[in-house]
């Protein structure tokens, strides 16, 4: 567990905080997206963690322990780091990119070699054809996989990822999150994970924090409470307009209760239920009806406009 407590960092010259007053706690094997507008303090908050800044007052407990008092091996055995603009090694091969950490530890050279090959089976690149390439030859996609298993190599229990898919296009930025979010059903990591992006921060988060100008945490809870009761006009307006449509792309139709189809289902257009009651919603506007019927495993359910609704209704209040 990693935890804040009244954190605050104001940088030397400047007369107001970054960061103020900082105080939440991140659970084990959760990913907790910080997000907020530009110049909020998330990157300076996040690298409190690992003490590559200090706070001014205030201190981070990592499992209970002050992070002042952990020696940089020590932090660098717990936590893995990935960046946005990736900070490969151009002179260095993408296997020795991925052994920085365990070079730093002395770990023999075949444990070095065994876990480069594991961790590029994990983020999808095959080990024969990537091992010895140089940073230079791989798509910036590619880079950015090679940037998570350097963070990973040591197998840390805490990873500190800033915008890590924020250089690539939104296909592919999409894809690594589903890949990320594989990898962590796996690996089920402590993260701490910044981005700018509300949507990116709904879809990758456990936990999302909104910080607001002047490093303030403007609330604290899961996506599904954020986009259902925000407790301010920032968080309202920084959700935007559309949080129910959001709040319904985080339930998937075979979550919903819904009555068996029976005899009713004639004619009507036919979904699968692992697709987001949001794209329910889209097809069957899309087929301009009002009911469908679902398939999976809970068997043949009617899916009605009513039902939906009844997803949204807490958000409308
Ligand atoms: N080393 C530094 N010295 C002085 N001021 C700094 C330093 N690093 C960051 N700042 C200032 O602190 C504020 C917060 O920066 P930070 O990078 O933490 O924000 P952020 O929320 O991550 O922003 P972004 O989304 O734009 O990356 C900004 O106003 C920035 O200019």
């Amino acid at each position: 567990m990693i935890e804040f407590r009244g954190v605050s960092k104001t940088y030397p010259g400047s007369a107001r905080p970054v960061v103020k007053d900082l105080s939440f706690e991140v659970l084990d094997g959760e990913i907790c997206v910080l997000v907020g507008p530009s110049g909020c303090g998330k990157t300076t908050s996040m690298r409190m963690i690992n003490r590559l800044i200090e706070p001014s007052s205030g201190e981070i407990l990592i499992d209970g322990e002050p992070n002042t008092a952990m020696s940089g091996t020590k932090l660098r055995r717990k936590i893995g780091y990935a960046i946005q603009q990736i900070g490969l090694f151009p002179h260095r091969s993408i296997a020795d990119n991925i052994a920085t950490v365990p070079q730093l530890l002395d770990w023999d050279k075949a444990r070095i070699k065994g876990r480069v090959d594991e961790l590029l089976e994990l983020v999808g690149l095959d080990p024969g054809v990537y091992r010895d390439r140089y940073p230079a030859e791989l798509s910036g996609g590619q880079q950015q996989r090679v940037g998570v298993a350097r963070a990973l190599a040591a197998d840390p229990p805490i990873m500190l990822m800033d915008e890590p898919f924020g250089a690539v296009d939104p296909i592919n930025r999409s894809r690594l999150q589903d890949e990320f979010l594989r990898i962590q059903e796996e690996i089920r990591k402590t993260i701490v994970f910044v981005t700018h992006d509300i949507d990116e921060a709904i879809k990758m988060g456990d936990r999302i924090a909104i910080l607001k100008e002047g490093g303030v945490l403007a609330q604290y809870d899961t996506p599904e409470e954020i986009l259902t009761n925000p407790t301010s006009d920032f968080v309202t307006s920084f959700v935007g307009a559309d949080r129910i449509l959001k709040r319904l792309s985080l339930t998937r139709v075979s979550e919903m209760e819904l009555e068996p189809a029976n005899g009713s289902g004639e004619g009507l257009p036919t979904l699968s239920d692992r697709l987001t009651v949001r794209d329910a919603l889209s097809a069957l506007m899309g087929a301009g009806v009002g009911r469908g019927v679902v398939e999976g495993e809970g068997g043949r359910r009617l899916l009605t406009m009513e039902a939906i609704e009844g997803l949204t209704r807490g958000a409308r209040a």
